[in-house]
């Protein structure tokens, strides 16, 4: 290494970051000089001009040689001339262990301004050990230049962009690795980022105003916002980034409805009836503190109203200042409904649209309208008397007249006054609307017509007619299993005190007389038993169903899960509904988890039929799109009192007619259904119009044992609240036991 062509500057570190930084300058310096034709940056030499035979030395210990070059550039000559050998240069290398120096500093003050400098280039990437040890002197100077700087193990990175905590094309230890994120996570991360990035900008906007001459305490909580925004957000920020949100939501639903998906969406929409009554009903609410709506089956109430709410909120710029909840009776339809509505609002579940049931839901900052469950907002209720930040609130299937929906009613008629910017809204399908208007005082009440598919009834006459099915007093006997022979002869057993429904069935059966149907059919009905679930029955009408009739899939209401896994055993062993390749058989039951609740909405294979045995909950709110018909047993599991074990317990009893149609118009939602009622149509007639509410039918030490466990104060003061309360001489009897 002892001549060289050109200028040979030289210095003796090793380190390569001088050399690119030397090239760097003198690319800078050099680059209107028209005689430099070779540039070139080695591990230790930089060469410069082909045309000058000069070698010049830069001093090690520093970068003053800038200077010197500066000053070369003008008198090329004055530079010093050295020539050195590889060993010198590794002894002195060695010789002088890496140290915090001014020299590594000045070579970092530099960079930076070449990095400023640079356009093109975001950040300076150091792998020098030596700059690990100036870090601290490294991050002053980056701050001081507007920069930002990290340290990321050995490696310090200087950007003009800010640096995150973690770099993994900096992590050495651990290899890259590609994630693929769902597309509906990213949408939330995205979301999230923007939120950041808005209440960034109002807090500097903020911070400018401080800078301008405002009081400076406000300083001190900006400064913290990072560790908990919302927090530190006093009401004018926090006024400012809802406004912020609001108007990011108004052009996202606005993008939805003007896109072709959307508008198809939306087409559908317009066609329930509901659409109709959106002025009226928005009007109804924006006066009224509590408005009640009956709604028939398949109008939309439930996956449309609590929807116009959050749009109209939406579009008058205020979405992010609104809260809805709207609560369902089950699990499986707060989810149902959350879903669907997500869907018409073109979203993942969990962006504007949650829901919450007990142990799970999907639910994220920018949720607006959740569904959950009765028992849910009953639980918020009790720790949160006044429901702060909830501005309007749905009870669905109110007639339902469960417990928790009979506990919430008391609740929030008790909350009202204290909040009159709330609004309360009871849906239902079947409605006595009188009885809940009286009880809040006269609300204002609305109706809204139906909408199904055709649905055509047949009761137990008509499908023994067509089947040409024979019941007898032997096939009717259901087949619970050994272990649990002993229900069926209890139920099969005599009843020494008939209930007033089973009187009044009986009666209406003595008075028909079935003169339009074959003998064998009337033969079939003199030898029905009511009370049988009718295993064989089902069967029968489901080979029908399997043989004769259109596709379509089944939905099977029983009375709980033991009939359900005894049929379903049943059905197994048959060779038509029995064989995988021709009948997909699903259950559904309150005790199922949500994810094996949900598997009843999925299509099944081509060609092959879905049956669905389900229970109650599968009555109201939902809407499993293919299914087109519904075998409906006419019973359901209710609370009762057992007076031999004096204990309450669940026992399968006739249901209602309003629970009759519920059942009837899961078929005909989205297309014409058939429902098989597997009892006379008298005896539907013969039914109460609605079911008795839980609170009156259950036993009253149990219903005192679960008001004390809500704590919601006196027990008897508590149930006199209630809309239809149980004889007050009982309840204080019980209570005072
Ligand atoms: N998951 C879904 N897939 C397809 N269409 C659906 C779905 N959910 C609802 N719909 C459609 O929207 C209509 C209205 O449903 P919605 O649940 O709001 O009715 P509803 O008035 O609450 O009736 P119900 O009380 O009987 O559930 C249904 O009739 C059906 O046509």
């Amino acid at each position: 290494m002892h001549s060289r062509v050109g200028f040979l500057l030289a210095c003796t570190k090793r380190r390569s970051s001088y050399f690119s930084t030397c090239s760097a300058l003198l690319s800078n310096l050099f680059s209107s000089n028209s005689n430099r034709n070779i540039f070139a940056a080695c591990q230790r030499q930089i060469l410069i001009g082909s045309d000058v035979s000069k070698v010049y030395y830069l001093p090690d210990s520093n970068f003053r040689w800038l200077g010197q070059l500066r000053g070369f550039c003008r008198y090329p000559a004055t530079a010093a001339l050295e020539q050195f050998s590889d060993d010198e240069y590794e002894c002195d290398y060695e010789n002088h262990p890496a140290s915090s120096s001014v020299a590594n500093i000045d070579e970092w003050k530099w960079k930076l301004s070449l990095l400023l400098r640079n356009k093109k280039d975001r950040e300076v990437v150091s792998r020098d050990k030596r700059d690990r040890r100036d870090y601290e002197q490294i991050c002053n100077l980056a701050k001081r230049m507007g920069l930002y700087s990290e340290i990321y193990g050995k490696v310090v990175v200087v950007s003009k962009v800010p640096l995150p905590n973690y770099r993994p094309d900096l992590d050495d230890k651990r290899p890259q690795r590609e994630v693929v994120i769902p597309l509906s996570l990213q949408r939330r991360v995205e979301g999230l980022l923007q939120e950041h990035i808005d209440r960034t900008q109002l807090i500097s906007g903020k911070a400018e105003n401080i800078l301008d001459g405002t009081n400076s305490s406000d300083m001190v909580e900006d400064a913290n916002l990072d560790e908990n925004p919302d927090s530190f957000l006093d009401g004018s920020v926090m006024e400012k980034v809802l406004q912020r949100r609001s108007l990011r939501m108004r052009n996202m639903q606005r993008a939805w409805q003007e896109s072709p998906d959307g508008n198809k969406m939306l087409e559908f929409r317009k066609s329930l009836p509901a659409f109709k009554e959106k002025e009226r009903l928005l009007q109804a609410i924006a006066r009224n503190q509590v408005v009640v709506i009956s709604g028939e089956t398949g109008c939309g109430k439930t996956t449309q109203l609590p929807q116009y709410i959050l749009e109209s909120e939406i579009e008058s710029g205020r979405g992010a200042f609104c809260s809805i909840i709207c609560t369902q009776p089950r699990r499986i339809s707060a989810l149902a409904v959350a879903e669907r509505v997500a869907t018409e609002r073109g979203e993942p579940l969990g962006d504007s649209v949650g829901y919450k049931v007990r142990l799970e839901g999907v639910k994220g900052k920018n949720t607006h309208l959740l569904f959950c469950t009765s028992g849910i907002l009953l639980r918020r209720l009790l720790s949160d008397r006044n429901l702060d930040g909830i501005t309007h609130v749905f009870v669905d299937e109110i007639h339902e007249r469960g417990m928790n929906e009979d506990f919430l009613l008391i609740v929030l008629k008790d909350l009202l006054p204290r909040r009159p910017d709330l609004r309360l809204i009871l849906m239902s399908a079947t409605l006595n609307a009188e009885l809940f208007s009286s009880y809040f005082g006269g609300a204002p009440m609305i109706h809204i017509p139906g909408f199904t598919y055709p649905v055509r009834a047949h009761f137990l006459e008509d499908l023994l007619e067509i089947t040409g099915y024979k019941l007898t007093s032997f096939n009717q006997i259901d087949d619970y299993g050994q272990e649990k022979m002993w229900k069926t002869q209890k139920q099969l057993a005599p009843r020494k005190k008939k209930n007033q429904i089973t009187a009044l069935v009986e009666d209406a059966l003595n008075k028909s007389n079935f003169e339009s149907y074959s003998a064998r059919a009337r033969d079939s009905l003199a030898c029905w038993a009511p009370d049988c679930i009718g295993f064989n029955l089902i069967e029968a009408v489901l080979c029908h169903i399997c043989r004769k009739e259109r596709p379509g899939a089944v939905l099977v209401f029983m009375t709980g899960w033991e009939d359900i896994s005894c049929l379903r055993d049943q059905l197994k062993a048959h060779p038509l509904l029995g064989d995988p390749n021709r009948v997909l058989l699903l259950t559904c039951h309150g005790s199922m988890a949500t994810s094996e609740q949900k598997l009843i909405f999925e299509k099944a294979p081509q060609n092959v039929r879905k049956i669905v045995l389900a229970t109650n909950m599968a009555e109201a709110s939902i809407t499993i799109n293919d299914v087109v018909f519904v075998v409906d047993c006419g019973k359901a599991k209710e609370t009762t009192y057992d007076a031999l074990n004096n204990t309450p317990c669940l026992l399968p009893s006739w249901i209602s007619q309003a629970s009759a149609r519920q059942r009837r118009g899961r078929a005909g939602r989205v297309q014409p259904g058939e429902c098989y009622h597997l009892y006379p149509r008298c005896v539907y007639e013969a039914f109460a119009e609605y079911q008795l509410p839980e609170l009156l039918r259950t036993p009253l030490n149990s219903l005192c044992l679960q008001i004390k466990s809500l704590q919601v104060g006196s027990i008897a003061e508590f149930l006199s609240a209630a809309l239809q309360p149980p004889e007050s001489l009982a309840v204080s009897g019980v209570s005072l036991c």
